[in-house]
């Protein structure tokens, strides 16, 4: 595509003139920079990328998109802010691939993941070439790929979706995290359907009050268009009824809405939820009918995630008993609630419990079934939001009767200072400090016996722990095995 042609979609009130070479590529990171790319210089938290603009052009950048001057041998565009004009410039240049997905946005604090795979899960099962973006993988019909971020910036995002109309897919489904929606990351996203989960505390560091996270959040409701009918397809905000964030959300979209929810009235409803060791049964009520349904999670916040995987499915137009047929045959999704089976007496539960909402819920859900002692292993991630830290530990010794205070991935902080924020919540509990995660994991392991349960939480499906500026690998599932087997 030529310059001038891509540089249109910004709609300048003065016509961009000069050179016109053509563009094979846009960029925004110098390193993968090649020859006819369009440099895009961002200003990031960390560095500018405009300091990298030189380099970009010695490895062949046709031309460069800045916010300043830069004098250089090749066509410099200025805008006002380059991290708005590349989503318009992605989205040109990758020719509006959502306008030919079904795409699907989740937003919550917890239960995005999940949630995200279930429904996944659900147009598979009947018969859609899917793809998937979020905190474990993006993957595009058959192929996975690693991801940085659970919701990618702009230029990924829509390489991706162009990827994925290439190779057939219908669906896509996407975790939108609240960082992403106040980064206009996903700008330019045509959303069909929007889901909430829930709102509870974090990411307070970045947001800095619950009521700038909820605004970040109320962006994707508000973004789902102001029209009723786009190529007439309907577009719908799934909301959960029984979380005091919706009512905001409602009243941000013009889109239809559809509730789900357990104790509020809602127009997908579970009644009558009833946990056993292996699942949970409870009646899903549409519309005054009942179904009933056996699933294989625990837990009354399964249950919504249930719900709105079968809401989102349900106003894209899937049959009712499909959607119930595919939600039983879900065994679970990874790091979630995974259980750890090594010939051990005792149950070892794995999960990605990292807000104090969502440890509460899975030691809570534990409690139903124990009936001995339960361990939990937790810390709290470094550079991240402070404010958790001491919530997770009072939860954490509240709940369980032997808590272990660890780290999870202190990545630039010092664990043992993170320890001290957690230990602020906890005076005169009784805990045990660990701050090595393989010792606090071995520790409890050698104190559990017949009947009682491990919950190591926090680090779900991560195969690292970030420790300084090093990854080191370090799977909890796979700790935990070592460490029941040399027992
Ligand atoms: C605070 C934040 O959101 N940071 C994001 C931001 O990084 P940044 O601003 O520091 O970027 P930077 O390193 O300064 O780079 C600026 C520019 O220079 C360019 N550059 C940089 C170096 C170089 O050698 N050459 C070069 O061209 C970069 O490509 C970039 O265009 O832009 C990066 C690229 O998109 C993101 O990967 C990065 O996410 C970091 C890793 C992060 O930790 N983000 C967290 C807070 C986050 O976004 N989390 C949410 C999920 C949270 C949840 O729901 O639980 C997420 O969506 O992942
Ligand atoms: N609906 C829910 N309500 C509360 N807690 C939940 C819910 N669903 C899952 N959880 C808990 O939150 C943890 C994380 O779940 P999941 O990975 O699905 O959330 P997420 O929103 O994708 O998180 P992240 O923002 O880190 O990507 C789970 O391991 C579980 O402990
Ligand atoms: N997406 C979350 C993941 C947290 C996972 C936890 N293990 C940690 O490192 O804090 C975040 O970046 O805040
Ligand atoms: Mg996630």
């Amino acid at each position: 595509m030529k310059l001038q042609e891509l540089l249109k979609s910004l709609h300048p009130i003065v016509p961009f003139k000069g050179e016109n070479p053509e563009i094979t590529s846009i960029e925004n990171d110098n390193r993968k920079v090649q020859k006819g790319s369009l440099f895009i210089c961002i200003k990031g938290y960390t560095v500018d990328g405009h300091d990298f603009a030189e380099a970009a052009v010695a490895k062949g950048a046709a031309a460069i998109l800045a916010e300043r001057p830069l004098f250089l041998d090749v066509p410099v565009v200025l805008v006002k802010d380059t991290t708005r004009a590349m989503a318009v410039l992605a989205d040109t240049f990758y020719e509006q691939p959502t306008k030919k997905l079904h795409l699907i946005g989740i937003t919550g604090t917890n239960g995005k993941t999940t949630t995200s795979h279930l429904i996944e899960k659900i147009f598979a099962d009947a018969g859609e070439k899917t793809g998937l973006i979020g905190t474990m993988y993006t993957k595009i019909a058959d192929r996975i790929f690693e991801t940085k971020n659970t919701t990618p910036e702009s230029l990924t995002l829509q390489k991706n979706f162009r990827q994925m109309v290439d190779a057939g897919v219908g669906l896509a489904v996407m975790e939108v995290s609240s960082h992403a929606l106040d980064q206009g990351r996903v700008h330019g996203c045509d959303y069909d359907v929007a889901v909430f989960t829930n709102l509870t505390q974090d990411h307070l560091d970045y947001h800095k009050t619950m009521a700038e996270y909820q605004r970040a959040k109320s962006l994707l409701f508000a973004q789902l268009g102001n029209t009723f009918d786009n190529n007439n397809k309907s577009k719908f905000a799934v909301l959960n009824a029984d979380d005091p964030a919706s009512d905001m959300f409602r009243r941000s979209t013009a889109a239809h809405v559809i509730t789900y929810g357990i104790d509020e009235k809602a127009d997908i409803q579970a009644k009558n939820i009833h946990m056993t060791p292996k699942g949970t049964n409870f009646d899903l009520v549409i519309e005054a009918v009942s179904y009933p349904i056996h699933m294989q999670f625990l837990g009354k916040f399964s249950v919504y995630n249930v719900l709105a995987s079968i809401a989102a499915a349900l106003v894209s137009g899937i049959g009712i008993n499909e959607i119930i047929a595919s939600i039983e045959s879900v065994e679970g999704v990874a790091g979630r609630f995974e259980l750890v089976n090594a010939g051990q007496d005792y149950t070892v539960i794995v999960d990605y419990a990292h807000t104090p909402d969502s440890l509460e819920n899975v030691l809570k859900t534990i409690q139903h079934f124990a009936t001995k002692r339960v361990f939990v292993v937790v810390g709290c991630g470094g550079d991240r939001d402070r404010t958790k830290r001491p919530l997770m530990a009072r939860i954490a010794c509240s709940l369980a009767t032997d808590p272990i205070l660890t780290s999870d991935n202190p990545r630039s902080e010092d664990p043992l200072a993170i320890l001290k924020d957690m230990e602020a919540g906890v005076e005169g509990e009784s805990y045990q400090v660990i701050p090595d995660r393989k010792a606090a994991i071995n520790m409890a392991v050698r104190q559990a016996s017949l009947g009682d349960v491990i919950l190591i939480a926090g680090k779900g499906h991560e195969t690292y722990q970030i420790i300084g500026d090093v990854v080191h690998e370090f799977d909890d599932r796979l700790v935990v095995r070592e460490a029941i087997e040399v027992r």
